[in-house]
């Protein structure tokens, strides 16, 4: 197996390790024949490209060239961006540009070339108004990211946005600041750029769901933007695509996380902690929290039957939660399977000087160094809570660069998809978050949901019983 590989590591989900809360050998080859039969009807629509994310990998210099281009004509004209977007349309962007640019990525200038980039997803006039405060338009270009091109609060946003923009530079110049990324074909975005003409437009492959959609335009453009090798993020996708279309589960990365963490759930793991030790993969399991959320979060089977399935993700990150919701997992419920990253090559390491070497406990880190520390804390902690019979998977990676996080990205969504197929569940929509969004829309005064404002007023107890 090559260095750059990013590994599957599940010795702690052995009977050897957690005791009965672990698998066999027998175990390990029951879930391979149910993993199996689930191969069988996933692999020929994914060598056929299908769902959509399965293509995105693989696409060609000629698809790719509008957005280089596009991420170009950015660069010339601002040193930031901001994305307006939210959930799908948001999540990807910040998670790889997190993990490639460092958290501290907005704190400081960033390299010559690599534009600030920051991704607005909430409609929360505070902290948007902050962010709009702060910005000098005259350096800012606008990437509106909504695949439906309904969303409300990315709709709001782009208005607030443009009105800014109108009034400081005129409608023309402003349309230029703006790029749209969109369905090809259906929605606002889509309507508003055939009619006022300015409007750059990116497309949503229309077969690619929102969180499902990092490794298209949709993440592609402002990672492009902010200086990341979109090619080497992609490379690193195909490298795992590869591996994921195994028909031997034992040798399949994706096919075996999502067999194991089905098996899981049927023994009532109901959590699932993704907790990286690396800062910066934070926003990595943020975006991991929406695709196994939504795509798992299911009340019925595909026969209609009621099962309501699914797995709460919760993203934390190590060392930091260690001090703050460790003691739950090792202690609280057993309901829970954590899924560790780790990053063979830190990126760099800080020896820490021997200070103090007349303090016994606090010596033995002199001489040692930064690195050291927190790689021994993730493996102490992977120990201590297989002590208490606590289950967990850990995803190792080489290093903290575009083709592992490729891979990485990849790899979580072909388990998603896999895992939906043996919940037996559509891991590809999500019914479930549109009554909320249209009784926003009654509320909100929206032509057409007269219904669901009347209704809002007889289902609201919010404020009812005040202390
Ligand atoms: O890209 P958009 O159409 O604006 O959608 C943004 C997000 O909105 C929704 O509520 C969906 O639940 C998400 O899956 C989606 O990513």
């Amino acid at each position: 197996m090559s260095e750059d590989m990013v590994r599957l590591d599940y010795s702690y989900c052995t009977a050897e390790a957690v005791g009965q809360n672990g698998f066999s050998d027998a175990d390990l080859d029951r879930i391979g024949k149910d993993a199996a039969l689930m191969l069988d009807s996933v692999l020929p629509e994914a060598k056929q490209g299908k769902p959509g994310f399965m293509a995105l990998p693989f696409m060609t210099d000629d698809e790719l060239d509008p957005v280089l281009k596009e991420a170009g004509r950015l660069k010339d004209l601002a040193d930031t961006l901001v994305v307006l977007g939210i959930g799908g349309s948001a999540l990807g962007a910040t998670a790889v540009d997190m993990a490639l640019a460092g958290s501290l990525r907005n704190s400081f200038a960033r390299p010559h070339g690599c534009m600030r980039l920051f991704v607005a997803d909430n409609p929360d006039p505070r902290s948007f108004g902050m962010l709009l405060h702060n910005l000098d338009l005259n350096r800012t270009v606008f990437n509106v990211v909504s695949k439906s091109g309904s969303t409300a609060e990315t709709m709001a946003q782009f208005m607030v946005v443009m009105e800014m923009l109108k009034n400081k530079m005129g409608w023309d110049k402003a349309a230029q600041r703006v790029v749209f990324t969109t369905d090809p074909e259906k929605g606002n975005l889509r309507l508003i750029a055939q009619k006022e003409g300015d409007f750059r437009c990116l497309e949503v492959p229309p077969d690619v769901g929102g969180r499902f959609s990092v490794l298209s335009p949709v993440g592609l453009l402002p990672l492009a933007a902010a200086g990341h090798n979109i090619k080497v993020l992609l490379s690193g996708a195909r490298a795992m695509y590869e591996r994921c279309l195994n028909p031997d589960f034992s040798s399949n990365p994706a096919a075996l996380l999502a067999g194991l963490t089905v098996e899981y759930m049927h023994s009532a793991r109901n959590i699932l902690v993704m907790m990286p030790y690396a800062t910066d993969l934070f926003g990595l399991a943020q975006w991991f929290a929406q695709l196994w959320a939504e795509s798992l979060g299911k009340a019925s089977d595909l026969d209609g039957k009621e099962v309501h399935a699914g797995q709460t993700p919760v993203a934390a990150v190590g060392a930091t939660d260690q001090h703050s919701q460790l003691q739950l997992y090792i202690e609280g419920p057993q309901d829970k399977l954590v899924l560790f990253a780790t990053l063979d090559d830190m990126g760099g390491d800080i020896p820490i000087p021997g200070l103090f070497q007349d303090i016994d406990s606090i010596s033995y880190l002199g001489g040692a160094s930064m690195g050291a520390l927190i790689k021994s804390e993730a493996k102490a902690t992977q120990a201590a809570l297989a002590q208490q019979k606590r289950p967990s998977l850990n995803l190792r990676l080489p290093r903290l660069d575009a083709h592992c996080l490729g891979q990485v990205l990849f790899l979580l969504e072909a388990a998603t998809l896999m895992a939906g197929k043996l919940l037996r569940i559509n891991p590809l929509d999500q019914p479930g978050v549109e009554l909320g969004k249209v009784l926003t829309y009654g509320l909100m005064g929206r032509k057409g949901f007269e219904q669901e404002a009347k209704r809002m007023a007889e289902i609201d107890f919010g404020g009812k019983r005040l202390v």
